[in-house]
């Protein structure tokens, strides 16, 4: 039997916590067939980021058709999008495929180098925004796509509504990694607010936190789980992977993609 196909478009991350690397390991290991478009190449580690060489847009759009005119996609996510060009690209491939469209809006590395130009965002939620099944803001992100500052729970729950009703996401992950106490996101699904809820877990080594998060709710959706069964199961593969993170690295270190496995060989 074939697998589920799921296609990751984002940047790179050499040292293979964050970005691409991220998003292939995550696939890998929740058995989905992982394929990868890239936009940048980024050279970074886990102390932040040296230099950016960005693709031209028509070679993304190269990319794009090269996976899409051969391979089945059956769920898609995006993270780094550097600029309006590879935006615009990507909107209009994403309008032709039939399959869920997982957004982690990028805008700046843990290690507070920016990804995105901060014009180019504005881009990002008009444009990229509209055609996504579910965006997944961490705080900083929500608060630059709704231009307001976001400093608790009631925040977050009523940010989740309007990047769905007022920006026109399909549903909306706010996440609560850069809050205090426990680990909390909300989920609007146009309908209902769902809560994940996990404690707060001691470690610097979140690099690609977010990049693993929306690579499993996407390998999930490719697979067919609904999406608040992805998000769920999504949560409980992020939170193992921070749980059993690795100390590499001389700043704050990736997280464990085994990390579910060894949950399961050593419970
Ligand atoms: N120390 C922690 N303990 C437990 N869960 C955490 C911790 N830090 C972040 N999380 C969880 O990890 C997921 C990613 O959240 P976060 O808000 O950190 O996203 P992000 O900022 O996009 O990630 P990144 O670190 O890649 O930039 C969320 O489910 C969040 O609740
Ligand atoms: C190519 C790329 N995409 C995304 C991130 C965000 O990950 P983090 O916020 O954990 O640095 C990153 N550092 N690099």
């Amino acid at each position: 039997m074939n697998p589920a196909c799921v296609l990751t478009i984002a940047g790179t991350d050499p040292s293979g916590g964050a970005g691409i690397q991220a998003d292939l390991k995550t696939f890998q290991e929740l058995k989905s067939y992982g394929m990868s478009v890239v936009t940048s190449v980024v050279a970074q580690n886990t102390t932040g980021v040296k230099d950016v060489h960005h693709l031209p847009d028509s070679f993304i759009r190269e990319q794009l058709f090269a996976v899409s005119e051969d391979m089945p996609v059956h769920a898609v996510k995006t993270g780094m999008i550097a600029n309006k060009e590879m935006m615009q690209v990507i909107k209009d491939w994403v309008q032709t495929i039939d399959a869920p469209y997982i957004m982690d809006p990028v805008m700046i590395a843990q290690s507070g180098d920016p990804l995105v130009e901060q014009e180019e965002q504005i881009y990002l939620k008009r444009h990229l925004v509209p055609e996504s099944t579910l965006v997944t803001p961490n705080i900083p992100e929500t608060e630059t796509l709704l231009n307001r500052r976001i400093d608790h729970e009631e925040d977050m729950k009523e940010a989740a509504v309007e990047i769905v009703e007022q920006l026109g996401a399909g549903a909306a992950l706010v996440k609560g990694g850069h809050l205090k106490g426990k680990a909390v996101d909300f989920l609007y699904d146009g309908y209902q607010l769902h809560s994940f809820e996990e404690e707060r877990i001691d470690s610097a080594n979140t690099h690609g936190t977010g990049c693993t998060y929306s690579a499993a709710i996407a390998a999930y959706m490719s697979q067919g789980y609904p999406l608040t069964q992805a998000v769920e199961k999504g949560k409980h593969f992020v939170t193992a992977a921070i749980r059993h993170s690795f100390d590499l690295g001389k700043g704050d270190g990736p997280t464990n993609h085994f990390a579910l496995r060894r949950e399961v060989f050593h419970s």
